[in-house]
């Protein structure tokens, strides 16, 4: 039959032609890439065949070989893993499959001029293409389990458009042939192989080989044999013991794993020892993926029973608010030929994740203490995400709470404390720790809430991450320390005036609560010392910020009214007192009631319902006072 054309989708067209166009810099991770696959590919028809042993053929020497040909000026990349159908072929090399494709294309060609751009395209799912920074023809002959005649061969260069045809292929599996481009043909010394084998696949479990030519014998018998030799050492880097493991180690099996080009932030490996023994190698990003806020969260592990990997991401290991974890699980424990969903059930899944969760707070909380500009960046990348935890894992609130970073009112701006730091520091007398919830540190310092705070020696933590409205107050206490939010009623700024001033205000307060149908209550507060009037919800009620947030979301909040509390130290409260004590029917009244309320608003950070009405009350104000003092 001949061979058929087909074009690639569009988007691939675009990823192609900026992969062979722009990206040039560290290119050589097309071998990490591709072998990658292959092990990937083993991985899976070993997994498949723990169910159907027939599948396997008998061809079980399992192995990634590397050919290069200088003639030809190719380099194979061969395995003996699952191989495709030629359905298979058209959806995994034809395709991108991944939603983030497009995401990838404008950071990528934000950062191909910065030089990052390779670093980029493994955290895409697109390994494969990255053959074309090195190739200017790839040809792929690969069959899934079956007979040699099905085998399907494709080949493309890298421009638009792929060809494919039947082709005959004796042993199941997968050759990647890099027809190499004349600037790249330092691939085929072997090296320079040898030492890209070395550098990002060595803890492979997977032999990688090549056919090495060495001289053998003495003098006359001396002569030249072909030895099929394993580049990699093939340690399972996990299964080492800490201290056998160098940083450049960890480091290249991170990115192996991550495709990060940048190292860890954070690596935890320790070996479960006792009832259930297993072993964990974990690491923690420096720096946030592309495309990690608008995936679907998902949290998982390699998971590996005695070397063989079971389940490329077992959810059962980690909870989704450490979903930023990237790493491996390997257990001697679990039976090794039970299905995915039986071993989803396995009680000791539960285990391995309530140990990988102590270890991962622990560590975090180890780098916060000693490396804490590390920490900010990481805090800074994932802290919402971890924030989730106060929400969902009950047991470990504690242990989650002391990792929180916080701006507060006494913090410099950009500088930040921590819940036990604001507890230490409680002048006598404090009881409850106070937040504040807005859109801006910057716009929170000048909250009238803050105030009487202030007058307290007080401090009072800034929040600004919108998912603070949800998750600090199921926080609800540290260390036996309510958290109270500084514009509720119950909050310690809240207090009782004296009598007198109860009495004197009694009517005015009666007068405005009248005119002044938005609010639930008019009442008199020691909250404020410089400002003349503030809003605050019921201790139960939503908050300023929370209707916002609702809002924006175009969702009703249902809102409900809050109340107006007055400063009567404050010279305009009291002008107004005097004004309505001298005549209760004053029209002024209804325009300084309005504004008392409306200034309030506008404090807090909300808008006004009519913004262009009280400008026009401003500007009579002014008027006025302008025209009188003329
Ligand atoms: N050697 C191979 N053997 C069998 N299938 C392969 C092989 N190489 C690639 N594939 C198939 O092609 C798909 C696309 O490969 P590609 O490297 O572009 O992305 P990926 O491996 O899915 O993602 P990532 O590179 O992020 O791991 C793979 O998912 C796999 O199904």
């Amino acid at each position: 039959m001949a061979a058929e054309t087909l074009e690639f989708k569009a988007e691939l067209k675009q990823l192609l032609h900026l992969i062979t166009h722009s990206l040039y810099s560290d290119r050589e991770i097309f071998l990490r890439e591709l072998i990658s696959n292959a092990s990937d590919a083993i991985n899976k028809v070993r997994f498949d065949a723990l169910a159907n042993a027939d599948k396997l053929e008998g061809n079980t020497d399992w192995k990634i070989k590397l050919t290069p040909n200088a003639e030809a000026k190719t380099l194979t990349i061969s395995d003996n893993g699952i191989g495709m159908t030629r359905e298979e072929v058209i959806a995994n090399l034809g395709t991108v499959a991944q939603s983030g494709t497009k995401a990838f294309l404008e950071a990528a060609k934000q950062a191909g001029k910065s030089g990052e751009a390779p670093g980029l395209i493994g955290q895409f799912g697109v390994g494969f293409y990255s053959a074309f920074m090195v190739a200017d023809k790839v040809t792929v002959v690969t069959r899934g389990p079956g007979s040699p005649a099905d085998g399907t061969r494709w080949e493309s260069d890298g421009q638009g458009a792929y060809t494919l045809e039947a082709a005959e292929k004796p042993a199941r599996g997968t050759d990647v042939i890099l027809h190499l481009k004349d600037d790249a043909k330092d691939f085929l010394d072997q090296w320079r192989l040898r030492s890209l084998v070395r550098k990002f696949s060595d803890f492979l479990e997977h032999p990688v080989t090549m056919d090495v030519e060495k001289e053998v014998g003495e003098g006359e018998e001396k002569k030249k044999e072909v030895t099929e030799e394993t580049l990699n050492s093939r340690k399972a880097i996990w299964l080492r013991s800490k201290s056998e493991v160098k940083p450049e180690e960890y480091d290249e099996f991170y990115k192996s794993l991550t495709h990060d080009s940048d190292g860890p932030a954070d690596i935890i490996h320790y070996a479960a020892e006792g009832k259930t023994e297993f072993k964990v190698l974990c690491f923690v990003p420096a720096r946030k993926p592309w495309g990690f806020d608008y995936e679907e969260p998902v949290a998982g592990l390699k998971l590996y029973v005695q070397r063989v990997l079971i389940m490329d991401r077992c959810e059962q290991l980690l909870p989704t608010y450490l979903r930023f974890v990237k790493g491996v699980v390997d257990s001697a424990d679990l039976p090794l030929n039970v299905s995915r969903e039986l071993l989803q059930q396995n009680p000791l899944l539960d285990v391995i994740q309530k140990s990988v969760v102590k270890n991962v707070l622990e560590s975090l909380g180890g780098m916060k203490n000693i490396e804490f500009d590390k920490y900010l960046g990481f805090y800074k990348a994932f802290g919402t995400v971890l924030k989730e935890g106060l929400t969902r894992d009950w047991s470990n609130r504690e242990k989650i709470a002391d990792l929180l970073l916080f701006e507060s009112a006494n913090t410099e701006a950009g500088k930040f404390t921590t819940l036990a730091e604001y507890v230490g520091k409680m002048p006598e007398g404090q009881k409850d720790i106070a937040y504040l919830i807005g859109e801006s540190a910057e716009q929170l310092r000048h909250s009238p809430y803050l105030e009487a705070f202030r007058a307290k020696g007080q401090d009072v933590l800034l929040l600004t991450d919108p998912i603070d409205e949800f998750a600090i107050p199921q926080l609800g206490e540290y260390k036996g320390k309510k958290l109270v939010a500084a514009d509720r009623g119950e909050a310690a700024g809240g207090g009782d005036v004296p009598d007198g001033d109860k009495e004197r205000f009694k009517a005015l307060l009666g007068a405005l609560k009248e005119k002044l149908p938005d609010v639930a209550d008019v009442r008199l507060t020691n909250r404020l010392t410089e400002s003349a009037a503030c809003l605050v919800a019921d201790a139960n009620g939503v908050s300023a910020h929370m209707e916002r947030l609702m809002e924006r979301m175009g969702r009703d909040s249902g809102t409900a009214k809050r109340v107006l509390e007055l400063n009567p130290n404050h010279a305009t409260v009291e002008a107004v007192r005097t004004l309505h004590e001298k005549d209760a029917a004053d029209v002024r009244l209804d325009l300084y009631a309005r504004l008392l309320y409306e200034q309030a608003v506008v404090a807090e950070g909300s808008k006004v319902s009519d913004p262009v009405a009280f400008a026009k009350r401003v500007n009579d104000l002014i008027a006025r006072d302008a025209k009188a003092g003329a």
